[in-house]
């Protein structure tokens, strides 16, 4: 018999889902430097050594190609784009970008911020260095930039060809190809980067692997929110199309003796 998948608990509760959901995750999921984490602001330490940080490639229009996962939709953007600064301690190749979200506006997100969750939340994932920099399973192999989504009345144009390419990978395992875009203008003004907070965790998805520096942004991307329904809409988890793509949300992991810092 297969070893039952990964799921989320939307897809879990189904009837004959036969899937692993949340409670059932195994790997390192039931550790304690797990993500994601509710952020209580007040308690995050200033640390400033956490810089602003830089962008390499973030501004090159590419067509990227973006997949339908079975969890989540993903762009992949390997071999061009690089972050360095924000305490790094080198530079962080990004790998792919993926979205968590719900159909209600106040569950969408995975992280919390005085706990409140936001409609979306944008993962940006890189891998430290390059190939041969990469330590076995280093605390800070995998870098991920976390920007919440919130609601706004303007369409956001630097989403729309995410937007406009959820449509042709309805089904799992599809992908396609966007229309040109670039990273830079799906993202708040660099200048609006400058606060963060930070923390050691784990990919918020099995294996659940502590390798993890979180950057979780304070400010916002705004999302029309007809740009948003999209993504409850037009994805589905299921080959049949029965199962449209939403909450795919891991809950909140106990802090434990682990320090939030503020830049
Ligand atoms: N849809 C999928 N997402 C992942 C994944 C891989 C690496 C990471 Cl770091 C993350 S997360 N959510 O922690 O940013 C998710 C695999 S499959
Ligand atoms: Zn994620």
């Amino acid at each position: 018999v297969e070893p039952a998948h990964w799921c989320y608990e939307i897809q879990a509760k189904e009837p004959n889902s036969h899937c692993q959901g949340p409670a059932d995750w195994s790997g390192d999921c039931k550790k304690t430097h797990q993500s994601p984490i509710n952020i209580d602001t007040t308690e995050a330490k200033v640390n400033p050594d956490l810089k602003p940080f830089t962008f390499i490639g973030y501004d090159q229009k590419k067509k990227w190609v973006v997949k339908n996962d079975g969890h989540s939709v993903k762009m992949m953007l390997a071999d061009g784009s690089f972050i360095a600064g924000g305490d790094l301690p080198t530079q962080y190749q990004a790998v792919q970008l993926h979205l968590h979200w719900s159909q209600e506006f106040d569950r969408g997100s995975e992280h919390s911020i005085d706990g409140k969750h936001f409609a979306m939340e944008v993962h940006i994932v890189h891998e430290k260095g390059t190939s041969s920099s990469k330590g076995q399973d280093s605390k800070d192999k995998n870098a991920v930039l976390a920007f919440m989504v919130e609601v706004g009345d303007e369409m956001n144009q630097g989403f729309q060809p995410l937007v406009e390419a959820l449509s042709h990978i309805s089904k799992p395992d599809t992908n396609t190809t966007m229309k040109e875009s670039c990273l830079q203008d799906m993202l708040p003004k660099k200048e609006k980067l400058v606060h963060y907070f930070r923390y050691l965790g784990s990919l918020t998805t099995p294996n659940c692997d502590e390798t993890v520096v979180w950057t979780v942004f304070k400010e916002p991307i705004k999302l029309h929110k007809d740009q948003i329904l999209k993504f409850s809409t037009e994805l589905y988890y299921d080959e049949g199309k029965k199962l449209p793509m939403k909450d795919n949300v891991r809950p909140l992991q106990q802090l434990g003796n682990r320090q939030v810092f503020r830049s």
